[in-house]
């Protein structure tokens, strides 16, 4: 029986021509998205789903999916796709990366000129017959600083079209190395830096806990005053009330919104100010992006579902039917140890390297290596994955070295992940146990014994009394529950680690008290 895909976005519809050709049976339903119950009863029928951002692909739409092998993204983020959920039923989540990103770019661009001009307001006075052409006086672009927050594919394309208008750009973006700064002709600046000399500010990070609210009340206080500001990447990058009040004061004197916190947006603090212009998140909305994207996600769709080839996934790396068994252990190893060393890795990085010890070594290690890279750069990039993470990893000037060598220690196979950046560097160890599962073994050297949870925190500090009551209180009080804890030191009294599972969420207020326990050097909350 040929696989039958659902499309429940408005993909364009060459996407259904390639996966005839391909023999997948589509079923092209373009409202769908929005009506979950429907999709959520129909779901069932379906081998694939592709979709754009108005489907929400929750944990509870996939406890229906029982056919379900694969989503395909016909665009860049796939945070309306619950990915740990899709993993864990087995199902591949593709994206098509880069297919939408110039278009996107010349939105941000067309935005920039809209609120540099007026031109909607000034469009629609004019087209009232009220010819106001004292109202509006705009400003040049020319000469003038844009600050580009976020500078990967599209923020790059950014800086290449305002080198051209001539504008003087800066850039913040703490993965940016100051060579490829070089080569994109933009000024690589701190945060605050580029809040009070921009002119302009437009946003390209993905939603990360790091980013979310990066427009805050705080920072766009420290903005210059008259700043005007285009959002064209995530509405939760901004803080929209704090937005509304700079927007108000004239700290900002003009904004520009593609995307908003709740989407569709038909409610918004940022709706109905003079110096506003929306639009309904068409950052990607053109023939050419969505013929790039519909094509490519449904090549990749009818690989996997025809010939089980696998390309462009974010949570799988490129397997052959027969290597899987051995290397599938392996690869959740590597994958957890890049991701453990990407969550802590707050600075430049310079350099990452791998070594595989014992048996691991035979296996096909470009593969682990992808998974290690993916899982490393996934807290950092919104559209890594296992194909495309040493290519990132490579443009962006990190380099990796890969060892592979005989076991030297206790362990059969050894996989360390270390990270060199302008600050330190800091190496994990770990192994796959009888038991298939991966566990930590040494962190900066230090021996530690713990497996990997959904939830745990990272606590270094000085090897003294009393901490670790004081730690547990902590949490006890915080109502967070210890599931595990495993404990490691270098020396009596020197550096000790906690590494701790957890039930649930760690609030972020318990992990800020922890930080004030006396002795502490570090505490993080990590997910696997
Ligand atoms: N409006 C739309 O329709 C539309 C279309 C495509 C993409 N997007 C969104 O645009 C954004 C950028 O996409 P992209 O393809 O350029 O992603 P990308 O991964 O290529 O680039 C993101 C950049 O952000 C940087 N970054 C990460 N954390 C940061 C931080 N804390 N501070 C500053 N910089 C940080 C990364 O180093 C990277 O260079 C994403 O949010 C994506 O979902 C929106
Ligand atoms: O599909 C769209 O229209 C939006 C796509 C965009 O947000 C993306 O992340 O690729």
């Amino acid at each position: 029986m040929a696989p039958r895909v659902l499309i429940s976005d408005a993909l364009s519809p060459a996407a259904v021509q390639i996966f005839k050709d391909q023999g997948v049976e589509t079923d092209f339903q373009p409202n769908l998205g929005k009506d979950k119950d429907k999709l959520a009863e129909i779901i069932g029928n379906y081998d694939g789903l592709a979709i754009r951002s108005n489907t929400k692909v929750t944990a509870k739409l996939l406890e229906k999916a029982t056919r379900l092998k694969v989503i395909g993204r016909a665009g860049i983020g796939v945070d309306n796709v619950d990915i740990p959920a899709a993993t864990g039923r087995g199902i591949i989540v593709m994206n098509t990366p880069f297919g939408n990103s110039i278009t996107t770019a010349e939105h941000a661009i067309a935005m920039m000129f809209a609120i540099a001009r007026e031109i909607p307001a000034a469009d629609a006075s004019t087209q009232a017959g009220k010819w106001e052409k004292n109202r509006f006086m705009g400003v040049e672009i020319t000469a003038k600083v844009l600050g580009i927050i976020g500078c990967g594919n599209i923020g790059s394309i950014v800086a290449s079209r305002a080198n051209g208008l001539r504008m003087r750009v800066i850039a913040f973006d703490p993965f940016l190395t100051p060579e490829r700064a070089r080569e994109l002709g933009v000024e690589k600046v701190e945060l605050d830096d580029l809040l009070a000399r921009a002119d302009f500010i437009t946003l390209h990070t993905p939603l990360t806990p790091q980013t979310k609210g990066i427009m805050s009340a705080e920072n766009l206080a420290k903005t210059k005053k008259g700043v005007r500001i285009i959002n064209c990447a995530r509405g939760e990058l901004v803080d929209e009330n704090a937005m509304r009040a700079a927007l108000e004061s004239g700290q900002v004197a003009g904004g520009a919104f593609d995307v908003f916190s709740e989407e569709p947006a038909v409610k918004n603090p940022l709706f109905g100010l003079p110096n506003v212009v929306c639009t309904p998140h068409l950052g990607a909305s053109t023939t050419e992006a969505q013929e790039n994207v519909a094509l490519q996600v449904a090549e990749q769709m009818s690989d996997y579902l025809m010939r089980g080839a696998i390309s462009n996934a974010l949570n799988f790396p490129s397997i052959t039917a027969d290597e899987a068994p051995k290397l599938t252990p392996f690869v959740a190893l590597a994958e957890k140890l890049g991701s453990f060393a990407g969550q802590l890795t707050e600075s430049e990085i310079r350099k990452v390297t791998i070594i595989y010890e014992g048996a691991v070594a035979e296996l096909k290690t470009k593969a682990l290596t992808a998974a290690a890279i993916a899982g490393f750069l996934r807290p950092i990039l919104s559209d890594v994955n296992v194909v495309s993470a040493p290519v990132v990893a490579k443009e962006r000037g990190i380099v990796i070295d890969e060892i592979t060598r005989a076991a030297e220690g206790d362990y059969e196979s050894l996989i360390t992940f270390s990270v060199t950046t302008d600050k330190q560097e800091r190496a994990v160890a770990g192994t796959v146990f009888q038991d298939g599962k991966p566990r930590i073994l040494s962190i900066k050297g230090i021996k530690v014994d713990a497996e990997f949870a959904p939830s745990m925190i990272y606590v270094t500090n000085e090897d003294k009394p009393g901490f670790i009551g004081r730690f547990a209180g902590l949490l006890g009080d915080a109502k967070v529950n210890i599931a595990t804890f495993a404990l490691g030191r270098d020396a009596p009294g020197g550096s000790a680690i906690a590494l701790v599972q957890v039930d649930g969420d760690v609030p972020p207020s318990a992990i800020d008290k922890i930080q004030t326990l006396p002795g502490v050097k570090q505490a993080k909350a990590l997910r696997f």
